[in-house]
């Protein structure tokens, strides 16, 4: 598989819960990559966390970080980089999503909200319906998540080792090999 790819990054896309971090740590095991997270790395750097980084400089300020993150991540080659999940709002970091294989976690909001019902680490779910926020989330941002290069739906009884399996068996339908003169 890693000689299909040729060193092609790899980006998981989906929303919050879906598992992006989980099985990109398991995707890079997997095909000997290295493996970035762009929401630690801009943690890292800022030395805040999200929380902090939403409450103390804004959304669009976040947003800004996350775009800068990306352009200097896609200038490295074998890494599984699992992304933000509101990665692909911005037009321009398609233009960089699109250096790689985009796969996309696709994953129902009752999973989503039972996954993340005890979690206070993202922002976006401070809400008085968290639920009802992922439900509008999803739907705002599905013809955007569609435009990934792979679409891999998720069920609840598949663990993160599964999905990556079936991330790892769906790519060779999205990379021809290329064929020696
Ligand atoms: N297949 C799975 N089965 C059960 N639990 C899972 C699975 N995948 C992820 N989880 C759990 O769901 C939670 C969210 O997963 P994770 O942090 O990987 O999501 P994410 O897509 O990176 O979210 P974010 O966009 O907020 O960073 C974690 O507690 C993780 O252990
Ligand atoms: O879906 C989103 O917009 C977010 C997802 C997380 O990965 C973080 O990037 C942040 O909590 C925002
Ligand atoms: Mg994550």
């Amino acid at each position: 598989m890693s000689s299909l790819l040729q060193g092609v990054n790899l980006y998981l896309i989906g929303m919050m819960g879906a598992g992006k971090t989980t099985v990109g740590q398991l995707l890079a095991k997997h095909l000997g990559y290295g493996f970035l997270d762009t929401d630690s790395v801009i943690t890292q750097s800022a030395g805040r966390s999200i929380n902090q980084l939403f409450a103390e400089e804004g959304e669009a300020a976040f947003r800004q970080l996350e775009s800068d993150v990306l352009a200097q991540v896609c200038a490295y080659t074998r890494l599984t980089i699992a992304t933000g999940g509101g990665i692909i709002l911005r037009t321009e970091n398609w233009s960089y999503l699109h250096h790689g294989l985009v796969v996309w976690l696709d994953v129902p909001v009752e999973l989503l909200y039972t996954r993340l019902a005890e979690d206070t680490t993202r922002p976006l779910l401070q809400d008085a319906d968290p639920q009802g926020k992922l439900r509008s989330l999803l739907e705002q941002r599905t013809p955007l998540y569609s435009q990934a290069d792979l679409k891999i739906t998720v069920r609840e009884e598949q663990t993160p080792e599964d999905i990556a399996n079936r991330v790892i068996e769906a790519i060779p339908s999205v990379l021809k090999p290329q064929v020696s003169q």
